[in-house]
């Protein structure tokens, strides 16, 4: 291994012993392995840091250390390759494969040095002491803290550098954004990654009103947009009675896509945790709300509770739903990579792979199948996820309409969205991605990307 700059500073630190009650220790220890779960195991950060469901020791910490280990989860896997790239390059030689837990031990001090606002000592003593205390790392708390150390001393200028320089994504999923969306469209979806969205909320009435009361704008989807929310959203007005959900505004557009369906008998598929459902009851349909999940189902329960919207809700699998009889209109908002919402889920890249994507393509393609078979003849499937990868949107839907006789294309007119009409395609499919628009002011830059596509079926 190499002797990276500063080394004969790092092996006269004082820190002769770790302290394992070190304040803060345990907070960065959980934060390594939680990086070691996303990275190494490709388990969700959601999943992980669910509050009932989550990593035990997560679970364990207050809330205060459970934001911070968040935010150097989040900052960690946002700026995954800019910080690889900044360590190896005070590194002679790669760390040893097997050296994982080392890596994710730098890879968390040095989100703290780069992105977040915790003193630049407190990130390396700590990274150190952890180094210490472990079996594994011991021999290279030296290490640790000649890169981190020279880490500091450079970031000013190495940082900004870097972040020009670095492709901020796996390269799997980089050429797979590049062959999809051209080299300039790509770069620009990776380059708004690198951000922290802003929060959309959909309204039940008067946007504008919510608007002012939140703080935020009204967009052309008729979402309201706010930047950042300074506490959580159960203490915002509007929360407790029930007037907006928090919801992206393109997972706003695919039950818009259904038109009036006030009266109408409507089948939610894949509805937890019911953003969509709560629209389309809203809109004055019957709705039945099926899925999976019963924790999920559980929280679209509450969720419906809260907004005072009711829905008949069914827990099953879509394969095997046979209602009493056929729908007027279906909505199947189907589980996928989620590769369109990389913004608010850094850790999807680093959790998928390419063979998931076909994996989910072909579960797409079986809920669809049988979703046309609940709708009556004549009425309108619409399909969507979140997804930017066309093997999940434009590709998976092409195959189906030519292998499916019964079933066709009823392209979306760019005059059933006012204001947002470059999102739909020449085919008539809706695409949105992260570097689309909104409009010309910095808040209305970005959305998550959705496709959706509806199908008559034959009448
Ligand atoms: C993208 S999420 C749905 C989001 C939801 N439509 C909304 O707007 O809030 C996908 C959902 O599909 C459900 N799911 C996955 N496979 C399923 C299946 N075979 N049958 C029913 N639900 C399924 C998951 O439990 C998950 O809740």
């Amino acid at each position: 291994m190499r002797r990276p700059a500063g080394r004969a500073q790092a092996d006269r630190h004082p820190n002769k012993t770790a302290d394992p009650d070190k304040p803060g220790l345990e907070t960065r220890r959980v934060a390594v392995k939680l990086l070691a779960a996303v990275v190494d195991a490709h388990a969700s950060l959601d999943g992980l840091t669910d509050p009932a469901h989550g990593q035990p020791g997560f679970r364990a910490l207050d809330a205060r250390d459970r934001s911070l280990v968040r935010a150097i989860l989040m900052s960690a896997l946002r700026h995954r390759t800019t910080i690889e790239a900044l360590l190896a390059r005070r590194l002679d030689r790669p760390l040893p494969g097997n050296a994982r837990a080392l890596s994710h031990t730098l890879h968390v001090a040095a989100a703290q040095i780069l992105f977040l606002d915790v003193p630049d000592s407190a990130a390396v003593d700590l990274a150190v002491a952890q180094a210490k205390a472990d079996p594994r790392l011991a021999r290279f708390s030296g290490l640790v803290n000649g890169v981190l150390r020279n880490l500091i001393r450079v970031k000013a200028r190495a940082l900004p550098a870097a972040l020009a320089q670095t492709r901020e994504a796996p390269d799997w999923f980089a050429e797979r954004l590049e062959a999809a969306y051209g080299p300039e469209k790509a770069a620009a979806i990776l380059a708004m990654h690198r951000l922290e969205p802003p929060v959309d909320f959909s309204v039940k009435e008067d946007p504008a009103r919510w608007a002012e009361a939140l703080g935020g704008i009204v967009l052309p989807t008729g979402s309201v947009r706010v930047a950042k929310l300074e506490a959580g959203v159960d203490t915002m007005p509007g929360f407790a009675e029930g007037a907006w959900w928090v919801q992206d505004a393109a997972a706003s557009l695919p039950a818009r896509l259904l038109g009036d369906v006030a009266g109408k008998r409507v089948a939610d598929l894949c509805a937890a945790p019911g953003g969509k459902t709560a629209q389309l009851v809203h809109a004055g349909a019957d709705v039945t709300a099926v899925d999976l999940s019963k924790s999920r189902l559980k929280r679209l329960a509450e969720n419906l509770a809260r907004l005072r919207l009711d829905a008949e809700i069914v827990e099953s699998d879509i394969r095997k739903f046979v209602p009493e009889a056929p729908f007027d209109a279906v909505l199947l908002d189907a589980p996928c990579s989620s590769t369109g919402t990389v913004r608010r889920h850094p850790d999807v890249p680093w959790t998928k792979a390419p063979e998931d994507i076909d994996k989910l393509a072909a579960l797409q393609r079986a809920l669809l199948d049988h979703a046309v078979t609940l709708v009556r003849p004549g009425g309108a499937v619409v399909f969507s996820n979140c997804s930017l990868d066309p093997a999940e949107g434009e590709a998976m839907l092409a195959a189906f309409l030519a292998e499916t006789p019964e079933a066709a294309l009823d392209p979306i007119l760019p005059g059933e969205l006012p204001g947002i009409a470059a999102f739909v395609s020449p085919e008539g499919y809706l695409r949105t991605t992260p570097a689309d628009s909104l409009g010309t002011t910095p808040l209305m830059q970005g959305l998550d990307g959705f496709f959706a596509a509806r199908i008559r079926r034959a009448g």
